[in-house]
């Protein structure tokens, strides 16, 4: 229950919708209590009139009676009409005020907790599936909403409540108030284990649902692979047997439904019965009016939908205690990498690696050992290896992804965890080996990292990564949608975007990660060259598989296993006649094959 207790802050935010909001559900409570005794001395009224009336009988004098009493009783009518319409003014006063706290209370943690995410490191999003991160945002944040707003509602309309009903009744009978409001504790009770277990399973059939949909979507997105591998009937199949599995889930559910609603009304139904019970032997003994019957009648139905709040609204906040330890657990998460408040500073572009090694925090994989290189302004250092040698890894360390314990990255001779990060990764251009494209226009992907479009950069870009023509062929160029919703782009032209992306903002450190790989060997050339122009006196940074990416390098870095084993150029690594020689004989063959 602690962690709720996080939750106070808003209160406190909140407080002028709060306090009339408590003030505005006492109010409504009042208004609901009066009828039942406008009833009482109505019901009093007839009961006692009606043995006037008949003594009359034969009478004219009985129609005056008659009329009277209807007056009388039309009046009684009104008054209650008045007191619901009150009563009725003050529930809409009290929701708006109690539920729209909750709905901005909502709105603001969803940003703290999207801000916060913003800020954790990518160790953080590798340690946690998307799924997670995204129930804590939406749903854990819907059940902490249900405390907020309902939970906290109920449970002082049920306090108020109970304390001005129970009184009421008090003050007419003893004994009568005791028999009547006995079996509601037993009702209370059971409707809240009854909750437990229909949370436990609506619990189970969420999870069985997300199971489904996880399935549908990847196999949705996954069909030209199904389809070329002939397996529709298996998938058809699979599908069935989890459908079948949500299906047995929800008949369980039904079926403790079922069964609550007829014992909670049988519950209610008794509490009248020992009602009418009691209170008639009470009325025999004189002590109370069959007016009384009829007043705690009506006081009875009013508290049973508070009880059957109370049940629920317990149940639902020890859901949302649950929610939100979760969704604490994250807040309270600092990230691994902490950027200085350094000022910002233009850099020059001197990459220093000094007898790095850096052990994934995650896996325990030590991705590289002893690595030691130096970049200079002006300069393209390319990276060769085999696959899982660390090349990636030596990217993400230079955009401070992550932090490494042993050796030192310095950027113009400043170690990099003591520069501004925002500052400094904003003069990085990354073009990672996974393309990713947002599911927006071709002109706003490529503008990304800018907050005004400026249309002219943006076309010079695409020239430069030559993936202009791509783009004046499709029908809206530019405004082209890509994406879920809108054209497919080829491998080859979904990377070219992503380099206009990273050079649109002209970086002064430029990294490609393997992201020539779809591209062909004179296209390839082309952006060369034109990186080249662009980057000179800025540092570049390729990572390839194919020598032809990178033979006009500067100096080429060659890694095996988590080391560079060869640098150089390409001809002084040829001359070596070591790795980088049978990794250029070996391509060389294949080139030829191929031809
Ligand atoms: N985020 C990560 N968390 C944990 N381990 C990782 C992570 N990224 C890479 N590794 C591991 O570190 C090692 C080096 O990987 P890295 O991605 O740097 O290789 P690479 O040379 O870029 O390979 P490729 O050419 O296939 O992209 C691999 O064994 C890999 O499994």
């Amino acid at each position: 229950m602690k962690e709720l207790a996080y939750l106070n802050k808003f209160f406190l935010k909140y407080r002028w919708r709060l306090v009339p909001g408590v003030l505005f559900v006492i109010i409504s409570n009042i208004f609901a209590v009066l009828p039942a005794q406008v009833i009482r001395v109505a019901f009093d009224l007839v009961t006692e009139n009606i043995g006037v009336f008949q003594l009359f009988a034969g009478f004219n004098r009985q129609s005056i009676i008659y009329d009277i009493f209807g007056s009388s009783l039309m009046l009684f009518g009104i008054l209650v009409l008045i007191l619901a319409l009150l009563r009725g003014l003050f529930l809409f006063f009290m929701r708006q005020t109690i539920i729209l706290m909750s709905r901005h209370i909502e709105f603001d943690l969803k940003n703290e907790i999207y801000n916060h995410y913003q800020q954790l490191s990518l160790a953080f999003y590798r340690r946690h599936n998307t799924g997670d991160l995204m129930n804590r945002v939406t749903e854990d944040v819907s059940r902490v909403r249900m405390y907020l707003g309902p939970g906290i509602m109920y449970t002082i309309n049920t306090v108020i409540l109970f304390i001005l009903v129970i009184y009421a009744m008090l003050r007419v009978n003893v004994t009568l108030a005791i028999f009547s409001v006995l079996p509601l504790p037993i009702l209370a009770v059971i409707i809240f284990y009854v909750n437990d277990v229909i949370n436990f399973r609506s619990e189970q059939i969420q999870q069985r649902l997300s199971i489904l949909s996880s399935f549908v979507q990847e196999n949705f997105s996954g069909i030209r692979v199904i389809k070329s591998y002939v397996r529709e009937k298996f998938v058809r199949k699979t599908f069935a047997d989890e459908s079948e599995t949500y299906k047995g889930h929800s008949m369980a559910m039904v079926k403790v439904q079922a069964m609550f609603y007829p014992l909670m009304l049988l519950l209610v139904g008794l509490s009248n019965v020992i009602t009418m019970y009691i209170g008639g032997i009470e009325v025999m003994k004189g002590n109370i009016t069959p007016g009384n019957i009829a007043e705690f009648i009506v006081y009875l139905n009013m508290l049973t939908f508070p009880v059957i709040a109370l049940g629920w609204v317990t149940s639902l906040i020890q859901r949302a205690a649950a929610s939100q330890k979760r969704i604490n657990e994250f807040l309270h998460q600092k990230s691994e990498i902490i950027s200085p408040a350094a000022p910002a500073q233009t850099i020059a572009g001197k990459i220093e690696f000094r007898d790095i090694s850096f052990i994934y925090p995650d896996t325990g994989i030590k991705a590289l050992k002893n690595v030691s290189f130096t970049a200079n302004p002006g300069q393209m250092i390319a990276i060769i290896g085999r696959t899982g040698s660390g090349k990636s890894t030596v990217a993400n360390l230079i955009l401070r992804m992550y932090d490494t314990v042993t050796g030192q990255i310095l950027i113009d001779g400043t170690p990099v965890d003591q520069l501004n990060l925002d500052d400094y990764r904003s003069q990085i251009g990354f073009v990672a080996q996974e393309v990713f494209l947002f599911s927006d226009t071709i002109s706003r992907n490529i503008a990304f990292s800018a907050d005004v479009m400026d249309m002219p950069k943006v076309e010079q870009a695409a020239k430069n990564a030559a993936v202009y023509n791509n783009i004046m062929e499709l029908e809206n160029g530019f405004d082209t949608l890509i994406g879920e919703r809108g054209v497919t782009l080829s491998g080859g032209q979904k990377q070219r975007v992503s380099i206009a992306r990273a050079i649109v903002k002209q970086p002064q450190v430029l990294i490609f990660d393997d992201c020539l790989s779809a591209v062909d060997t004179r296209t390839e050339e082309e952006i060369l060259n034109n990186l080249g122009n662009i980057m000179q006196g800025k540092t570049s940074i390729i990572i390839s598989h194919r020598i032809s990416t990178i033979k006009n390098a500067d100096k080429i870095l060659v890694m095996d296993n988590g080391e560079i084993v060869e640098q150089g150029t390409h001809n002084q690594l040829l001359n070596l006649k070591s790795a980088y020689f049978e990794l250029y004989e070996k391509q060389l063959l294949e080139e030829e094959e191929s031809v």
